[in-house]
């Protein structure tokens, strides 16, 4: 039996994660399930999965958690400490699906109990490239790419000669702008911006997936776990989302890998590695699908990969501060504080304000991501008043 811990269960990703446990509930023994504030939908995962611990971030909800557990065995547990003690708890696969930079100290803890991670937070990648990296080394972790376009190369590269490769695609629906004016995007309000074409996704990736943000952070997600240089990783819009990954060989040969936009494969392909599993996600039917289309990204009405190549050249404590001032951006989009387009603005002039900064450690990172906050938070003010 494998045994599991889920951080993020709550979510998108961990509730996907959830769906395929049940599928197979004789296969995995489930050690922590963590959320952040769902305290109804922790207690609920935690009982159908018989988890052994659920956690909740937020201190205000534990006393709710823990009245909906009582009498069943399941340990529980509240706060940003208790989420560190039981990622840290060794098990053979954790998946790390909360979003953003709170992802990243309870990914740590889970790298060094030596298991597999399957990981689905781009933003703690991001922002802590080379210090999880080094954990990962250290603890002789393995590092399971999760999202859709790295999961895709991941099997693309499977076994093959990954020092022949002479670029990597990364495909990108192209959001619910795609084809937007600059107009249109300028006033779109959240709730357009929160209709994503294909996905169906948490909040905060949603809207990262509308400024292409999303794509940004996944350029430099790939450079991290591939090994690549900017210049060898591509991004191609493809609308219908179908085509995850590709990767070009130097003899000119691109291996893609296709699959119906269901976040429950690329999943189960890294719960399973390096086995595979039956899933009952839909089979892709090309017929149906009839075209596959791809264009390039439009750089102009979408800053957001200029910025995130730029950081990724930069180095140091840049990607860091973009994400975190990217983060901050987003909630103030969603609490109708700043117009769409001012994110990217936001962005930009906080990594202009803040200038190249060097973040070896883990403590430098988090004082960086912090000062980025800080700095976005008064641009934000700025702006609303
Ligand atoms: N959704 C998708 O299809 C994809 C997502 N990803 C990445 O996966 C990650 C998760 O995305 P998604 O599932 O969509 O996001 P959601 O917003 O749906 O879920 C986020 C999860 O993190 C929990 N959480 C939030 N803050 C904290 C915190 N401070 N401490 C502990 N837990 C916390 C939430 O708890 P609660 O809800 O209880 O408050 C929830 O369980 C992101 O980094 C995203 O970029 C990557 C590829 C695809
Ligand atoms: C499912 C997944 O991996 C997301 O990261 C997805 O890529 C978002 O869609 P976009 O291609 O629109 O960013
Ligand atoms: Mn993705």
């Amino acid at each position: 039996m494998k045994s599991v811990t889920i951080l993020g269960s709550t979510g998108s990703i961990g509730a996907n994660t959830v769906d395929l446990l049940l599928q197979a509930p004789d296969q995995y023994r489930v050690a922590v399930l963590v959320g952040g504030r769902n305290a109804a939908k922790l207690a609920e995962q935690a009982k159908a999965l018989d988890a052994s611990h659920a956690v909740i971030a937020d201190e205000s909800c534990h006393a709710e958690l823990a009245s909906l557990l009582a009498g069943t065995g399941i340990h529980t547990s509240a706060g940003r400490q208790a989420v560190c003690d039981a990622a840290g708890e060794r098990v053979d696969w954790t998946m790390a699906a909360i979003t953003g930079a709170a992802g990243l100290a309870p990914t740590l803890e889970a790298i060094k109990g030596g298991g597999a991670i399957a990981l689905a937070n781009k933003e703690a990648l991001v922002c802590a490239g080379d210090v999880m990296l080094r954990a990962v080394a250290d603890a002789g972790a393995t590092l399971l790419p999760v999202d859709s376009e790295h999961n895709a190369i991941f099997q693309a590269m499977a076994d093959r000669q990954a020092d022949q490769v002479e670029k990597i695609i990364l495909t990108a629906s192209g959001g619910p702008f795609r084809t937007a004016s600059i107009e249109e995007m300028e006033r779109a309000p959240p709730e357009v911006a929160l209709r994503h074409p294909v996905w169906s996704m948490g909040a905060k990736i949603t809207i990262d997936s509308a400024t292409l943000f999303n794509k940004g952070l996944e350029v430099i997600e790939a450079a991290r776990i591939f090994g690549l240089p900017s210049e060898r990783i591509d991004v191609l819009v493809h609308p219908q989302s179908v085509v995850h990954g590709l990767v070009q060989y130097t003899d000119g040969s691109l291996l893609a890998q296709l699959g119906s936009p269901d976040m429950r494969i690329p999943i189960a392909h890294a719960l399973a590695w390096p086995k595979r599993m039956k899933t009952n996600s839909p089979r892709l039917d090309l017929a149906r699908v009839a075209q596959l289309t791809f264009e390039a990204p439009d750089m102009v009405r979408f800053p957001a990969l200029r910025l995130a190549r730029a950081v990724l050249a930069a180095g140091g404590a840049a990607p860091a501060i973009l994400s975190a001032a990217n983060e901050v951006a987003v909630e103030a989009f969603l609490a109708r504080r700043i117009g769409f387009l001012d994110i990217a603005r936001m962005v930009e002039a906080v990594l202009d304000r803040i200038g190249a900064q060097a973040a070896d450690t883990l403590e430098a990172v988090l004082y960086w991501d912090q000062e980025a906050r800080r700095q976005a938070g008064l641009h934000a003010s700025s702006r609303a008043a």
